[in-house]
């Protein structure tokens, strides 16, 4: 495993060996000449926001009045370079977003790198007026909570090409009842519901960039012969991609560990027409198989092992701070599993901070399911010894990943912001599920696991009780029904299921029915 040297975003924008004190920002073939500084903070995107006053005309959906608001391009660019930037890196290598392309030259990870300096020509508080200027709009594309942060995201991308659902602009719950009464008086907890989202998960966040970029590659005048989109998925990247290819008729292809995923992920991307291969090996198997099927076939990968599903992820961070009115949190709390969504947090909050929207990165907590937690054994060797295992059955299925492809950006993120990873053993995710739910939620095992860690943290003091704490929510917990059902069934083995709460079966007849509510009331029951 390559070392994570990097403690901050940016030493990505600028390459450690590079003479060029304007990194990346003049000479290349990959990137538009920057115009001169202007006097006014304008782009593009800015005049379709504030141009549409007037209702558009009937026979103009919000594509074409996208299209024929759209002022002079601006100037931003983003390109891939090798993660995390070691001094044996060429300081050149770099590659287009157009090509395609998952690893460096020596193997290793890409990251998206955004050219900061032209960026950084607008200060902080434009960038927060403009993208607090586009929350709530239908203006295409920035009704999206991803799309609304256009420019930090794929900057270059043509409006015409994107492919959104208006994913994004999740709630913020505050968890009121659960920090009071359950976490030691904790006023400031919130929960971050990525997953109340178009497919229930955070994915749609990183898809809608992914199959933008496909969408832009296969159409003229690039044309490239891209003829499906694949991925290996525990359920929810599955069900993103499908429903996003779906919107924009490009075919999917999805790996499932057989049995291994809920029925309700199962019959989504069935339902939107994706090709499902259900395999019999663990989705670790499913991830080797298709890394080598993409080496092979005309099929572009949709994991996290591609950064660009990063760039739209990372706008969750930048949406949470948007809602705390551009104040930073204490804690952010995130479940891992395959690890690329605890890096996305992370160079959200750092590109707001690097850029001047905020002053500081909040601590990152990365959550795992003791059953499946490579990552967690990794940062309690002291980062020293990291061992790949094979993961065992949790009820947090989406995070039975025991080969995470992201570990090394999971290990910049969390040194860089002096973070915390804990484990949550089945019975303490479950609880913790169970318990949020009783406070007004309907959380994912996933999410337990990571309400777990914030449940350790406070013991141990770590977490105090006036910080302001985000739990990251990854998924919905409609798609996780039947551990659910088996919980408040008791049925669980060797689990006290102290939560539960099964209907009491009535005789319907009204003594039989005045029996049992007395006794309820009574607290006997
Ligand atoms: C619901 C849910 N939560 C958390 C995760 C973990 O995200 P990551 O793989 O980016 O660590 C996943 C996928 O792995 C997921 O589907
Ligand atoms: N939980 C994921 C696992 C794959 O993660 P990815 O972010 O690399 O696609 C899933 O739902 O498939």
């Amino acid at each position: 495993m390559a070392t994570a040297t990097a403690s901050s975003l940016s030493l990505l924008f600028a390459h450690p060996h590079s003479s060029n004190p304007r990194p990346f920002a003049g000479g290349s073939h990959l990137r538009r000449p920057l115009r001169a500084a202007p006097h006014r903070a304008r782009c593009a995107s800015d005049a379709a926001t504030t141009a549409t006053k007037h209702r558009r005309p009937a026979e103009e959906n919000i594509r074409e009045e996208a299209a024929r608001l759209r002022g002079p391009g601006n100037d931003f660019s983003a390109w891939y370079v090798p993660f995390p930037p070691t001094p044996e890196d060429d300081p050149d290598e770099r590659y287009s977003l157009d090509e395609v392309v998952y690893r460096s030259s020596s193997g290793g990870l890409l990251d998206v790198c955004h050219d900061m300096e032209a960026l950084a020509r607008f200060p902080g508080s434009y960038w927060r007026d403009l993208f607090d200027s586009r929350v709530g709009r239908t203006a295409w594309p920035y009704g999206s909570g991803v799309w609304s942060k256009k420019e930090f995201v794929l900057p270059e991308i043509d409006s015409d090409h994107i492919v959104s659902l208006f994913e994004g602009n999740s709630n913020l719950f505050w968890a009121e009842r659960l920090g009071r009464e359950h976490l030691g008086g904790m006023t400031d907890l919130w929960v971050k519901h990525c997953g109340i989202s178009h497919t229930g998960s955070f994915k749609d966040l990183g898809m809608t960039v992914l199959v933008s970029q496909v969408n832009r590659l296969r159409r003229a005048p690039l044309s490239r012969p891209i003829n499906g989109v694949g991925c290996a998925s525990t359920g929810d990247t599955s069900a993103a991609l499908s429903a996003y290819c779906a919107a924009a008729g490009i075919p999917a292809i999805v790996f499932l560990p057989a049995d291994r995923i809920s029925l309700q992920q199962l019959i989504q991307p069935i339902a939107n027409g994706a090709t499902v291969l259900s395999l019999d090996t663990d989705f670790d198997g499913c991830m080797r198989l298709i890394r080598e099927v993409t080496a092979e076939l005309p099929i572009y990968l949709a994991n996290s092992l591609n950064s660009l599903r990063l760039e739209g992820q990372k706008t969750a961070a930048i949406e949470i701070l948007q809602q705390f009115d551009w104040q930073v949190p204490d804690w952010v709390i995130v479940p891992g599993g395959n690890l690329g969504n605890i890096y996305a947090f992370y160079k959200g909050f750092e590109m707001c901070r690097v850029l001047g929207l905020v002053d500081r990165v909040p601590r990152l907590v990365c959550a795992q399911a003791a059953n499946a937690n490579p990552l967690y054994r990794f940062y309690k060797s002291g980062w020293t010894d990291f061992q790949p295992r094979v993961a065992e059955t949790t009820f947090a299925s989406a995070i039975q990943i025991g080969d995470p492809v992201s570990v090394d950006r999971a290990v910049v993120a969390l040194k860089a912001t002096d973070g915390i990873v804990e484990e949550a053993t089945e019975e303490e995710l479950m609880d913790a599920m169970s318990l949020a739910d009783r406070t007004g939620m309907f959380a994912c095992p996933h999410t337990g696991v990571a309400l777990a860690a914030l449940f350790k943290l406070r013991d141990q003091r770590i977490i105090g009780p006036n910080d302001r704490t985000v739990v990251v929510s990854t998924a919905h917990g409609l798609k996780f029904t039947q551990s659910k059902i088996d919980y408040h069934d008791r049925s669980i083995k060797d689990m006290l299921c102290q939560y539960a709460n099964p209907p009491i079966n009535v005789k319907a007849d009204f003594a039989s029915v005045m029996d049992v509510l007395q006794n309820k009331l009574n607290g006997k029951i």
